[in-house]
């Protein structure tokens, strides 16, 4: 989806959006980082207000699906004045079941509309490494600049991760050069599903997003992709088909190094 500054229109939009996956026979739902908002200015209100968490465990609850929630800001559970850009899951009984605070945070000049990034500002990096098992397969959780580090999603594949959701805002200047082959590196590199749920388009003129959301197979194989639009990507996950390909080319048995 495409988020602008009005926090209540882009809780709609992605209502709208989750409900349309819901009913299209989705189980798991993945909406994209910072989608209740990209404006830095709000993130501080918004990780005040209690009303959100309930609202994201009730559309799930609602809709009979696990809910990703994509990124939102959080107060840090340390004592830390920093806000957590965090990943909380839904079940579809509307408890929250994991969290997860993005690692590596984006301070990068990427030299584009928006100028330099530095989400350091006003987040602190989350320390844990965080799989949840749903009825889809156990699920990796990951944010965004995550994707750059290799390191992370090994980690979640050795704690047993079949599929790893990643929330996103990526740039569109580094998501036209990057996006899908990192997404695809990190699906063969870990035999895993990859359900990556992006931003797109101008986002009140400020900064622009690549879109381009997509499923990805243990194969490397994208198995539906969005455009530059906002709307829903949906694919059938199947675990037989990973058992597959690992049994295949079991590559984790035949690491040499750092081995868990
Ligand atoms: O890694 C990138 O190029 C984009 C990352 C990003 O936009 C973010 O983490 O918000």
């Amino acid at each position: 989806m495409c988020s602008i500054a009005d926090v209540e229109a882009n809780l709609a939009a992605a209502h709208a959006l989750v409900a349309d996956a819901a009913r299209q026979g989705a189980r798991l739902v993945v909406v994209p980082e910072m989608f209740l908002t990209l404006d830095g200015s709000q993130f501080q209100s918004l990780a005040a207000r209690s009303d959100l968490v309930s609202t994201l465990a009730a559309w799930a609850q609602d809709l009979g699906i696990w809910l990703v929630a994509g990124a939102i800001p959080l107060p840090s559970p340390d004592d830390d004045v920093r806000l957590r850009s965090a990943c909380c899951v839904f079940n579809d009984q509307g408890e929250q079941v994991a969290r997860y605070d993005k690692i590596h945070l984006f301070d990068v000049d990427v030299g584009d509309a928006q100028g330099s990034y530095q989400e350091s500002d006003r987040f602190a990096p989350g320390e844990q490494v965080v799989v949840v098992d749903t009825p889809v397969g156990r699920l990796g959780l990951a944010i965004c600049y995550d994707l750059r580090f290799a390191e992370l999603f090994q980690r979640l594949a050795d704690q047993g991760a079949e599929l790893i959701s990643l929330p996103a805002a990526f740039t569109h200047r580094t998501g036209e050069a990057h996006w899908q082959s990192l997404l695809r590196a990190r699906a063969i590199e870990q035999q895993c599903f990859i359900l990556a749920a992006n931003q797109c388009g101008w986002h009140d003129d400020k900064r622009q997003t690549w879109g381009h959301s997509q499923i990805i197979d243990p194969w490397g194989q994208v198995l539906t992709e969005l455009g530059h639009e906002s709307g829903v990507a949906l694919a059938d996950i199947d675990l037989s088909w990973q058992q597959e390909v690992r049994r295949r080319m079991p590559v984790q048995q035949h690491r040499r190094l750092n081995k868990p």
